[in-house]
């Protein structure tokens, strides 16, 4: 039976159709569960109220799918890990204001303590930053799941404009081969081979301390420049103003400096490098295309050095030799006790040969310079903490004296020996760690200082939990190797030099302290492979200086004792890892020392000697 308006059924019908009860169209009729036919060509009043309820009921079902899809969207973030805890930040910028230009490895410990939290997530504009705040997390993520954590992110301006992406370092994970070529050239017992050449560059450098002994950053550098110089191409450098050092201390520090990573607009907007030169605001072209001349400068000039010196035989040991034996005689190393014998550059020219003569420079060795570089610091802070503290280069000079015999130097055959000086070096890489942090440099910094040595970051490259948190692929992360190294619980003190805490009541060293070796070379499969090399500099060093010298501080001209907060870049304020040049007074301990001093000083090449 036909509906019309006025009826009750009729009124049911569109409450029941308005409440989204089903009706099907049967035969160009409308069937409700009430069992009410209507027929559409029987009610024109329907009719034209139809497409209005289609539109609502349209809407409703909107309403619901959106309704669904925002309870899926919470139930899946409920059932999702959250992220590591951090500060909120702004929109879309995120923490990028808060993020301080200079030791900011201390705001992130300040941050970690803040949410009670050993990792911690920056949202750095987008980019997700992983901080690691001890040791726990940095050996289960960087250690153990070493797989997906040692990745490196990659930069435009140092990869791609300042043609630096031939650096291990910056190198992303998988170069097995030239892992391997740096691991055969500095493991344990092949750095143990190189141990001639840091021994001869610490004897030279007491010379030096002798004829100058204020300008102590300056001679530290020329030793670590003479070392790298003989290890990397066999070259003997001169006695002062080194071309070759002078070239590649410039290089190092520029590079370094300007490779710094994002520290680029165009390492965030990656366009830009389609950018000409001569368009204001352009001037990180000029400047990548100066980086690139550097570094080739310092790769090349030694290496041609290095390779005429070869060729036309000027030394006793490599004159008449045809080139494959050439291989392996760069620098007196034979091929024993674990080394695969000769120099970067000897194994850079068997590549060259390998490769038909194309260009192939010995370009592992920029890192080898700023890790020498890095060794540079290591001792420099070690002086400035002896002059704070005379009682410890008593204790040393106490040690040395009964250990090494009248009219010698400290060898590393001393070493089991003298404890106290291991202690020391362990304390020199604790108390001002030379990289305290995997550093990712935000787009703000400008005033970079020449001095900063920087290490760097991980990228994360799958997925990863840690503790209930999620860590996203691509997220930058940061081992805060400073504060590991100064946690007051592992360290009592921890911005004190005291290198007593590394040994026991009875004069040894102490097994229970935490070894600062385990945080400050890095960490995993990008650990540092300089590291033996880098501590033998540090020791031999150490023990030389003290066991002939006096170290003190400097008297001014009036007799006032002079301050050394030059050189201190107190951990609580510095930005930079190399300290800054300081005044000392380094004084031979006696007449005898002096001559001895003198003595032992060689300006020839090790290769030329008999
Ligand atoms: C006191 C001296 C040194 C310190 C404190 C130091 C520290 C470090 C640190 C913290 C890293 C980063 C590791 C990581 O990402 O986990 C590193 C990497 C590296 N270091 Fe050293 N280093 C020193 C000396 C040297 C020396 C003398 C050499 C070379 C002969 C060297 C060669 C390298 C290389 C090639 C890398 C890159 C490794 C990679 O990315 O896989 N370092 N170093």
């Amino acid at each position: 039976m036909p509906l019309c308006p006025n009826d009750m059924r009729y009124t049911k019908l569109i409450s029941s159709y308005a409440k989204g009860k089903v009706l099907q169209e049967e035969n160009g009729q409308f069937k409700s569960h009430l069992g009410v036919h209507a027929s559409m060509s029987t009610s024109p009043l329907l009719r034209s109220i139809l497409p209005g309820l289609e539109t609502m009921v349209l809407s409703i079902a909107l309403a619901a799918v959106l309704l669904l899809l925002v309870y899926a969207a919470k139930f899946r973030r409920k059932t999702q890990l959250p992220l590591p805890p951090g500060p909120k930040g702004l929109p879309f910028i995120g923490s990028y204001l808060s993020i301080p230009k200079n030791a900011e490895w201390i705001t992130y410990h300040k941050w970690c303590k803040d949410f009670n939290t050993d990792i911690l997530h920056v949202n750095f504009a987008g980019t997700p930053l992983i901080i690691l705040d001890s040791y726990e997390a940095v050996n289960e993520l960087l250690d153990k799941r070493s797989a997906t954590f040692s990745d490196r992110p990659q930069y435009t301006m140092q990869s791609e404009l300042m043609g630096l992406d031939f650096n291990f370092a910056f190198m992303r994970y998988g170069q097995q081969k030239l892992r391997r070529l740096m691991h055969q050239h500095f493991h344990a017992g092949a750095s143990s081979m190189l141990r001639p050449h840091s021994l001869k560059a610490s004897r030279n450098l007491l010379y030096r301390f002798l004829d100058n002994p204020h300008d102590v950053i300056a001679n530290l550098r020329h030793m670590a420049g003479e070392t790298i110089m003989a290890l990397a191409y066999g070259l003997q450098v001169q006695k002062y103003d080194d071309p070759f050092i002078s070239t590649a201390e410039k290089a190092v520090y520029t590079l370094l400096n300007a490779a710094s990573p994002g520290k680029y607009l165009v390492d965030t907007f990656p366009v830009l490098k389609y950018v000409p030169e001569w368009v204001p605001g352009a001037g990180f072209k000029k400047k990548a295309k100066e980086c690139r001349k550097l570094a080739r400068d310092m790769l090349v000039l030694p290496y041609i050095a290095a390779k005429r010196n070869i060729v036309s035989g000027l030394s006793s040991i490599l004159s008449n030799i045809e080139f494959p034996q050439l291989i392996g005689v760069c620098s007196p190393l034979p091929k024993a006790n674990g080394h695969p014998g000769g120099c970067f550059t000897s194994k850079c020219l068997e590549r060259l040969e390998n490769a038909g003569g194309t260009a192939y420079f010995s370009e592992d060795t920029i890192q080898c310079d700023a890790g020498t570089m890095y060794t540079v610091s290591a001792i420099g802070s070690c002086i400035l903490g002896l002059l704070e503290n005379p009682h410890v280069v008593r204790r040393a000079q106490e040690e040395l004296d009964k250990v090494v015999k009248p009219g010698q130097l400290p060898n590393f055959e001393d070493q089991s020996s003298l404890p106290y000086i291991t202690a020391i070096a362990k304390e020199s890489l604790r108390w001002r760690d030379v990289v305290p942090i995997g550093r990712f440099l935000p787009l703000q910094l400008s005033d970079f200082t020449s001095d900063e040595l920087l290490a760097v970051p991980r990228k994360l490259l799958a997925k990863e939990e840690y503790k209930g948190y999620r860590l996203p692929a691509g997220s930058i992360v940061i081992p805060n190797a400073w504060a590991i190294l100064h946690n007051e619980e592992t360290y009592p003190e921890p911005f004190k030099f005291n290198p007593d805490r590394f040994m026991t009541a009875e004069g040894n060293l102490d097994d229970a302290i935490f070894d600062p070796e385990r945080a400050c070379w890095g960490f995993g499969r990008r650990i540092c492979p300089g590291r033996h090399l880098a501590l033998d500099a540090i020791w031999i060093n150490i023990a030389s200086i003290l066991s002939v010298f006096n170290v003190e501080k400097a008297i001014d001209g009036a007799g006032n004792v002079e301050s050394t907060s030059t050189g201190t870049n107190s951990s609580q304020s510095r930005k930079n890892s190399v300290p800054k040049p300081y005044k000392c007074s380094i004084t031979p301990r006696s007449k005898e020392a002096r001559e001895l001093i003198r003595a032992s000083a060689t300006w020839e090449s090790l290769d030329e000697e008999p």
